[in-house]
Order: structure tokens, then C-alpha cells, then sequence
């Protein structure tokens, strides 16, 4: 059932859209329950996440919708249907009828969005896109509203020069379910000469057409009276219809002045020119495009909301962009498209504009406090992931900071500490790219100051911006009718403050500068770092622990340690870590070659340590090892690096009978073989991550242990949770030992296989079939020099391999390849063959080859083709010439190239680079025939290294 009518085209008035309060829920679902008010309001709202970053944008969005309905009295039944990929995988179509008939009965849709490599070669009807289309036609949206506006906090992120870019505000208004995404016929068939054709009809309807004219112009009507119609006019028929209708209902709204454009023209205009556009109205293909290309203008597509309504029926609300199959899964996705479609959502699917305007400023605040995403993210700002950017709205959708004050700067962050008390911290780099002269009696006296509130008369003012001019933060601390002094401030304001000091280094100067700071910093103190500076000592240990009682995470690292320095810290250092550190989770020591066993069973009492990272401590023994696992039953990370005297494992098996661990590094630790890790036993079943790197000076000096290994047959290794894997200077026995874990991680996503020696094709191949997610693999091949361990064993791999990886993994986004000698093209067992196919048939970023000869100039040119590409590494791949380099400036996405020891390039093949910045890095590393001027100008940032002597 619909919520409200939403669209009544002879009256469209988007900003009127205002529904009635429907209170109705179904008892079926789920209440989401917010208490700041109580409900007056229930909406039931479709989220449909779909696919790749879909699920993770729609739950911020969830949230936010959640915290701000909850606010303004409004509460929300959620439900979640699948579509697209998700629901092909599910149902085996991708739009359920369940899914269609639940969006239906809604009161608005919230999608995140669909498909993935995974569906691409899926027959049309079988295609995530085709469910979308399915959805839009069924509730028959056919109007999608797309607002692109550079916020004056992005124009930076903008790739438009700023003077361009700055104020662009519009709108286009694109027709949704007509034209060529759904005009019959279509289809494939064959021409007269049999040859194969694909055909579609764009078609439009005069009814069409008016009704989306009629939205356009009301849209222009609210906004600055102009609308721009986009059309080919000149070339096709359907466009010479449109610009018809188009004319004959400008007739209706004499107040909007209407102009026309060819689309190729409006594609220019909008790079040249993007401020002449208020509303653009254009079809359904022609919009898709326009609006992707806005979207780069306000800095990114992950930005971009959109609104599609009908006559009847709930909106859905969308942001405009894709999957982004690239970046899923990794916390990258930029959610604030997604929330703005919610906001749309709540103002024009519900007529909530009050919560609307709430997410609105939530994300503007946001901004304002310099939090970025990576696609917006520049300098001086805040990177975070897509959760952490979806924590930060909701805290600004609950300020209760007075918005004059607000909008006096850009606010860092702004508090209620207690009734008329405010802290607001300023970024001295953005006030400073503001011109603001930072000067606390100017600031008094400022107009705005008084204006914006008369009743802060006569201020407390404490600026602590003398404490250390690397600090990269400015405090003013207003408190009304109070000393204005930091001790007045309540503890909890005084942390958050210390909360936002990220670097150690700010945090000691703050702290330094005030007793309160001081304190409270100690308690706050979760983490450090001590070395060589620690002296004497115990004692200073011992002064650090009663100072930050809280710690959880400690790493004592004497690298570069020598004796005139001091004492290192000894097993005593370790007894006062146990005795002091109530909370210890992590601790890494790293060359504290003091400490023995002794000291690490005084760790065995730090009953809550969780991972413990040991980077050459060549006195401990596998006993002192044991006494600590016994004790600390939560160890859920261990990590052993060139720990030489670790010999016994039986700590291996005890751990792996408690099976709690999650990463396992062993590296260098000459008395643990290969053969060692069955012992691990059931302990292998959560294990996610495993790390183990055999010495390769000292492989051949111990006795491979064949009959250890041989057990491995016999034992079933339940790795199913590991997700990586990497393993260096390992044997590979046929079929036996590590071969067995090969084919048996089904969840693997990134493997690392460096020099390990008897590694066949069938291991490969096995692993590629049972991997198919797979996103990094880096190989490096063994040489023929190797010791012959395994005698009957062949030491190639071939591209048997590559194609098994090929075909099963269409994921793969990182591929490493090289050998540990240089391979003859002759020789090569990788030929360029292979490494074609992982290049044209997986979604390649990152390619990195080195001392691979078989790559060559016919292999560049195969990566003019490799959409994904966006890094390549090439490291002594010899066969390549200037005439393969020249390529580069037209491989599509790359934008970082490395060469490093490439014997047969110029600065020649360069010079198509050279101005055209079209890469944002090139680094040229002891290449004898590239000159440092030669890669001048080459890319954005340039480095430059010549080392010759790797040649003699
Ligand atoms: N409405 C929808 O659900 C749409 C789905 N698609 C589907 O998505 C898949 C990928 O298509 P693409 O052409 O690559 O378009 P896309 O929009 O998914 O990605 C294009 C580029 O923008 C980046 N990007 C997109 N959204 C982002 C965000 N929120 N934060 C940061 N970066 C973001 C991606 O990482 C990628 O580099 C395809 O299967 C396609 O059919 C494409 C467009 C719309
Ligand atoms: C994924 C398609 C169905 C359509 C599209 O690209 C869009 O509407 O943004």
C-alpha cells in the first residue's frame, strides 16, 4: 500500500509533498525502536542493500535514518528484501516477486545498489541490472530527481579547477522508465550477411514525455526558474518528439525560461561551464551519463543522491552510483550518497522535511569537521572508512550546538559541555586557508560573534594555542557565567577533546600545557610505544604504568639498540608489564634479546592478553612459550619472528586445542618446520591468517622431515576460515603437508606463495577452484638452481595455472608475479600467454611483474584494454622498449607506475606522458637509460632513484 500520494503531475510541487501521517505497521515485522521521543509517526520503509557495497551503505544510512526519526518523533519498520546479485544468488532471479510486492506495499524504498563481476556474462534476464529495471518499472517511478551541488567543503575533491567548480548547483530530472533501457524490439539476431547484431529502440510516448516535462519544470519552478532540456534532436527521431512535447508544455510555465541542448553539447558545457545549468530534464540514457559526469564535478559519485517518484506508489530512493565492485568489502564505500537519498527519502517519499533537513546538516557538519572518505579525502582533512564516516553523521545529527554558533567558521568539533558552555576546536589549517588571523581579542569583538549570540557579553576565553606551533589543533573554550578556566570543564567534555588528539606527539604537548589535560590523558592513554628511551629501564616502565593505568596496547621495540644507550628492559620489565597493566591486550616486543622464558611466564598472568607479537627475542625457548599459553587462554594472535631458540611446539598444540587462534606468524624461526604446523591440530578451524616463512640461509641445513609430513595425508585440516595465506621459502611436498591446505581454503582471499619450492600446477589449480574468492595472488617461482629437494618433482609452474586462477577467481584485483632468477623468454614458464589471460579476464588493479621476460611490448598492449588497471610494477621486465612504455598514456585507469632495473627504456618512452599528468605517481628506480629529466613532468609526483650497481 502507498504511503501518500506522491506525485500529482498538473500539480507537481516537490517541496509540497507533504503526506499525510500514516500510522500503520504490520505486525510480521521488526520494530526499530529510537527513544529520544516518543513515536508519533510509523513509516515502513523496503531497504534493499543489493550488492558489493550496497549492504554496507545502506546500513549507515540505516542508522541515520533510525537516530534522526527518532528525534523528530518518527519511528520506521524496517524491512530487508534481497535484489540484484544477492537475489540471484538466493532465489535464481534477481527481483523476487516477494522483494517487488514488498517494496510495494511500503512506504518508501531505500536501495543501496547491484551487480558485480560475478553476474556479468549472466544472460540478460539473469543480470543484477535487469532486476533494477524490473523494480523501477514496478513501481513505476518515472522520475528520477539527481541534485548535484559542490559543497563548499569539497570543492577541492572537485577534478574541475575551484573557480569552475565553486557554487555548481543543479539539478537534472531524468526520465526513468522509457527509452532504450526498455524500448522493443531488442535483442540479438543476424543481419543479411549472417553476421551477429545487437539492437535497441529508443521510444518515446507523447504521454512520456509530458509527464517528466511537467516534473522538470515544477522542479526549475522551485529552484532558479531554469530548465535545460537535453536532447539529439538532430539525429533522432525520439529525441525530435521529446524537444516537441517539451516546447508545447513550456507553454504551461511561462515563469521558467526553457532552453534546449544537444547531449554531446551538455556533456562539454558541463566540464566548460557547469554553472549556466539549473535544471536539467533529458531521457533515460541520456541522464544516467549526465548525471555520473555531474557527480565528478562535486568531487565524487559517492556523493550523489537520487529520488525516484511516481504518480502512485512509494519512491525509491537511491544513490547514483553503482556497486563499485573495486572497493567492496574493504570499508572505502563513501555512504553519504546513500544518506542523502534518505534524506530524500524522508522529504520528498514521506514529507518529513523537518528529519530530512537534520541528515542534511548531519552531513554538512561532518564535512565540517574534516572527515573524508578516501574518493573525497584531501589534505588536512580526516581519513576514515565507510563506517567510521557513518558514526560521525550520526553524532552531528545529535548536536545541540546553536546553529548560529555553528556557522561562525568551520567547526573542527563543537560540544555542549554544560548548560552555556560551548568548546570549539578549530583546525588552524583550514583557519588559516580561510585568511582568518587568528587573534583572540579581534575574534571578541568580531559582529558575528555578538550577533550570533547577544547574551555571550563578556566571554572566558582560553586559547591554548601556544602550547606547541606543530599543533594542529586551536581550542577556544567559551563558558558562560563561569571562570572560563579548563579545570570548570566536566571530564567527560575534557576526553572528548583528548579523543580527537589523535598523534602522541600533540598529546604530550597538550598535556603538558594543563594540569586537567594532563590527567586526564593518563587515564585515557590506551596505547604505547617505548624503546631505547627507557632508561634506566624497570624504573621508567614502572613510572609509565602508574601514569597510564589504562593501557591495552604496548610495544617495546630496541631497534638500533647499543649498550652506551642503557640497559634494555630484562624479564623484571616484563613481571612490572603483568603486575601494572591490568587491561594488557597487545604486546609486542620486539629485540629485547634480555628477555627469557622467565619473563614470559610473569606475562602468563595478564589473563586478558589477546595477541602477542615477538620480533627476535633469541632467548626464549618454546618452554617459555608454553608457560604463557597456558596461562593466557584468550590468545587470539601470536606472532614468533626470528625467534631462534624456539625449537619444541608443543605450545602448537596446546593452542591448537583451545582453538581461539585467529593469526599465526612464524617467520625465520630456524627450528620450526613445515611439518610443525599439524600440530596445530583443530586449532587450524578459526584460524583466518597464517604467516610462515622458513630462513632461506638455513633450509637446507636441517633435515626436511619427510615422515612428518607424510602424516599430513592422514590428518584432515579443517582450514575453511583462513582468508590469508602466505608462505615463503615453504616445501611443498606432492599432496601431502602445506599441498594440502592449498585446496581446502575455500574463504581465501589473498595468498602469498614466495619461493616455494615443489609447488605444481594441480596445487595451483586446486586452489583456484576452490578459492573463488580470491582477490590478491603473488607468486614468486623458484629457479631452476634451487636445491632440488624434492628430486622427481618439477619445479614449474606453467599457465595452467594462471588460467585455473583466471577462470575461478573473478575477484582477483592484485596480482603479483616474479621470479627469483630472471626467466628467458624461452625458458619462461609463465609465457605472456598466461598472464594475458589473468589480465583480460579478472578485474586487475594492481599488477606487479618482476624479472618476468616473457612480458612484452605485446603485453602492454594488451593492458590498453584493462579497465581496472589503476597500479602497475614493473621490476627487470627486459623485453619491454620505449615503444611498449609509450603505450601507457593509453591504458584507461592507471595512475601510478613503477619501474624499477628495466633495461630497455628511454626517456622516449616517456615523453607521451610528460605534461599530460595523467598519471598521479611515477617512480623510476635505477633504470640506467632514463634520465632524471626525462621523467620531469611525467606525472603529478615524480621520484627519481639511480642506483647502477645492481648491473656489475
Ligand atoms: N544503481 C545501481 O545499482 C547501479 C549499478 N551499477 C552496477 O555496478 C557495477 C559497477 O559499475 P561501475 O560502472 O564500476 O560503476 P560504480 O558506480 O559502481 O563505480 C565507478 C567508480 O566509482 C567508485 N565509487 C562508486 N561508488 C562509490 C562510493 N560510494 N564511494 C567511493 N567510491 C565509489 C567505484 O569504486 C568505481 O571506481 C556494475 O555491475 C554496474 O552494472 C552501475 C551503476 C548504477
Ligand atoms: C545499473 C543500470 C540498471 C542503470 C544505471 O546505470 C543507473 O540507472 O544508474
Amino acid at each position: 500500500m502507498a504511503a501518500a500520494l506522491q506525485l500529482n503531475v498538473r500539480s507537481f510541487k516537490p517541496l509540497q509533498f507533504l503526506s499525510e501521517s500514516v500510522t500503520k505497521h504490520s505486525p510480521k515485522q521488526v520494530a526499530v525502536q529510537c527513544s529520544a521521543t516518543s513515536p508519533s509517526k510509523s513509516y515502513t520503509i523496503t531497504l534493499l542493500p543489493g550488492d558489493g557495497i550496497g549492504p554496507e551503505v545502506i546500513s549507515v544510512a540505516k542508522n541515520v535514518l533510525e537516530v534522526a526519526g527518532s528525534l523528530e518523533g518518527i519511528e520506521f519498520w524496517f524491512k530487508e528484501m534481497p535484489v540484484g546479485g544477492a537475489a540471484l544468488d538466493l532465489t535464481g532471479v534477481p527481483l523476487p516477486e516477494e522483494t517487488l510486492s514488498t517494496a510495494k506495499q511500503s512506504d518508501a524504498v531505500l536501495l543501496g545498489a547491484i551487480g558485480g563481476y560475478k553476474w556479468d556474462n549472466n544472460e540478460k534476464h539473469l543480470k543484477p541490472e535487469t532486476g533494477l529495471l524490473q523494480l523501477r518499472e514496478g513501481l513505476q517511478v518515472f522520475a528520477n530527481l539527481r541534485p548535484a551541488s559542490v559543497l563548499p567543503q569539497l570543492v577541492d575533491a572537485s577534478t574541475l579547477k575551484k573557480e569552475v567548480a565553486e557554487g555548481v548547483d543543479l539539478m537534472v530530472v531524468r526520465e526513468l522508465t522509457g527509452g532504450i533501457y526498455f524500448g522493443k524490439p531488442r535483442g540479438f539476431s543476424t543481419n543479411e550477411n549472417g553476421e551477429e547484431i545487437g539492437f535497441n529502440t529508443e521510444v518515446y510516448a507523447a504521454y512520456e514525455i509530458d509527464r517528466i516535462a511537467r516534473v522538470a519544470f515544477e522542479t526549475a519552478r522551485k529552484r532558479r526558474g531554469k530548465l535545460c532540456s537535453v536532447d539529439k534532436a538532430n539525429v533522432l527521431e525520439a529525441s525530435m518528439l521529446w524537444r516537441k512535447r517539451v516546447m508545447a508544455i513550456a507553454s504551461e510555465y511561462p515563469d521558467v525560461e526553457l532552453s534546449h541542448m544537444y547531449v554531446d553539447n551538455a556533456a562539454m558545457q558541463l566540464v566548460r561551464n557547469p554553472k549556466q545549468f539549473d535544471t536539467i530534464v533529458t531521457n533515460n540514457i541520456f541522464g544516467d551519463i549526465l548525471s555520473d559526469e555531474a557527480s565528478m564535478i562535486t568531487g565524487s559519485i559517492g556523493m550523489l543522491p537520487s529520488a525516484s517518484l511516481g504518480e502512485l506508489g512509494p519512491g525509491l530512493f537511491e544513490p547514483i552510483h553503482g556497486s563499485a565492485p573495486d572497493i567492496a568489502g574493504q570499508d572505502k564505500a563513501n555512504p553519504l550518497a546513500t544518506v542523502l537519498s534518505a534524506a530524500m527519502l524522508l522529504k520528498y517519499g514521506l514529507g518529513e522535511e523537518k528529519a530530512a533537513q537534520r541528515i542534511e546538516n548531519a552531513v554538512l557538519d561532518t564535512l565540517n569537521r574534516g572527515f573524508r572518505t578516501g574518493d573525497i579525502c584531501s589534505a588536512g582533512n580526516q581519513l576514515v572508512g565507510c563506517k567510521e564516516m557513518g558514526e560521525e553523521v550520526l553524532k552531528s545529527i545529535d548536536t545541540k550546538i546553536p546553529a548560529a554558533v555553528r556557522d561562525i567558521f568551520m567547526l573542527i568539533k563543537v560540544q555542549t559541555a554544560s548548560q552555556g558552555t560551548y568548546v570549539i576546536i578549530f583546525s588552524s589549517l583550514f583557519l588559516k586557508s580561510q585568511n582568518c588571523i587568528i587573534n583572540q581579542k579581534a575574534f571578541l569583538r568580531s559582529s558575528l560573534f555578538h550577533e550570533s549570540r547577544p547574551s555571550f557579553a563578556s566571554p572566558n576565553l582560553l586559547f591554548l594555542t601556544s602550547i606547541n606551533p606543530r599543533l594542529s589543533l586551536i581550542f577556544l573554550i567559551y563558558t558562560k557565567g563561569k571562570s572560563g578556566l579548563m579545570d570548570d570543564l566536566p571530564d567527560q567534555l575534557v576526553w572528548e577533546i583528548l579523543d580527537r588528539i589523535k598523534k602522541t606527539i600533540d598529546r604530550n604537548s597538550a598535556s603538558l600545557a594543563c594540569k586537567r589535560l594532563h590527567e586526564l590523558d593518563n587515564r585515557q592513554r590506551k596505547s604505547l610505544r617505548v624503546g631505547c628511551g627507557l632508561d634506566p629501564a624497570n624504573e621508567a616502565l614502572m613510572c609509565l604504568c602508574n601514569r597510564f593505568p589504562n593501557l591495552i596496547k604496548v610495544e617495546i621495540t630496541y631497534s638500533g639498540w647499543m649498550s652506551k644507550l642503557g640497559k634494555q628492559l630484562d624479564d623484571l620489565g616484563l613481571l612490572i608489564l603483568s603486575n601494572n597493566c591490568l587491561f594488557l591486550t597487545d604486546l609486542t616486543l620486539s629485540y629485547c634479546t634480555f628477555i627469557t622464558d622467565a619473563g614470559l611466564s610473569y606475562l602468563a598472568s595478564c589473563s586478558k592478553l589477546s595477541a602477542l607479537k615477538l620480533n627476535f627475542t633469541p632467548r626464549i625457548t618454546g618452554c617459555g612459550i608454553l608457560s604463557l599459553v597456558v596461562g593466557c587462554k584468550n590468545l587470539t594472535v601470536l606472532h614468533l619472528i626470528r625467534c631462534l631458540n624456539v625449537s619444541s611446539v608443543e605450545w602448537l598444540e596446546y593452542l591448537g586445542k583451545l582453538e581461539m587462534l585467529e593469526e599465526l606468524s612464524i617467520k625465520n624461526c630456524r627450528a620450526i618446520g613445515e611439518w610443525d604446523l599439524i600440530k596445530l591440530g583443530s586449532g587450524w578451524r578459526k584460524l583466518k591468517r597464517l604467516q610462515f616463512e622458513v630462513d632461506a640461509n638455513y633450509r637446507y641445513m636441517k633435515v626436511y622431515d619427510h615422515l612428518a609430513v607424510d602424516r599430513w595425508q592422514k590428518w584432515w585440516v579443517p582450514c575453511e576460515s583462513m582468508q590469508e595465506l602466505s608462505l615463503v621459502n615453504c616445501i611443498i611436498s606432492p599432496g601431502r603437508g602445506l599441498a594440502c591446505i592449498l585446496g581446502k581454503c575455500k574463504n581465501l582471499e589473498k595468498i602469498h606463495l614466495d619461493i616455494c619450492v615443489g609447488l605444481r600446477d594441480c596445487d595451483i589449480i586446486c586452489l583456484a577452484q576452490k578459492s573463488s574468492n580470491l582477490r590478491s595472488i603473488s607468486l614468486r617461482v623458484p629457479s631452476d638452481f634451487s636445491l632440488p629437494v624434492l628430486v622427481n618433482n618439477p619445479l614449474r609452474l606453467t599457465d595452467e595455472s594462471l588460467k585455473a586462477v583466471a577462470q575461478n577467481c573473478s575477484r582477483l584485483e592484485s596480482v603479483r608475479l616474479s621470479f627469483s632468477d630472471g626467466e628467458f623468454p624461452s625458458f619462461s614458464s609463465f609465457t605472456l600467454n598466461g598472464i594475458l589471460t589473468l589480465i583480460q579476464m579478472c578485474p586487475i588493479r594492481e599488477l606487479a611483474l618482476d624479472h618476468v621476460y616473457s612480458f612484452n611490448d605485446i603485453g602492454m598492449e594488451a593492458l590498453c584494454s584493462a579497465q581496472y588497471l589503476q597500479t602497475l610494477e614493473l621490476v627487470r621486465c627486459q623485453e619491454i622498449s620505449d615503444e611498449g612504455l609509450q603505450l601507457v598514456s593509453q591504458f584507461p585507469q592507471l595512475c601510478v607506475l613503477r619501474l624499477s632495473k628495466c633495461l630497455g627504456v628511454t626517456d622516449d618512452g616517456l615523453k607521451p606522458l610528460v605534461g599530460s599528468y595523467k598519471l598521479e605517481l611515477l617512480a623510476v628506480d635505477d633504470c640506467p637509460q632514463i634520465s632524471e629529466r626525462g621523467v620531469q613532468g611525467a606525472a603529478k609526483s615524480v621520484t627519481f632513484k639511480q642506483d647502477l650497481s645492481w648491473m656489475y
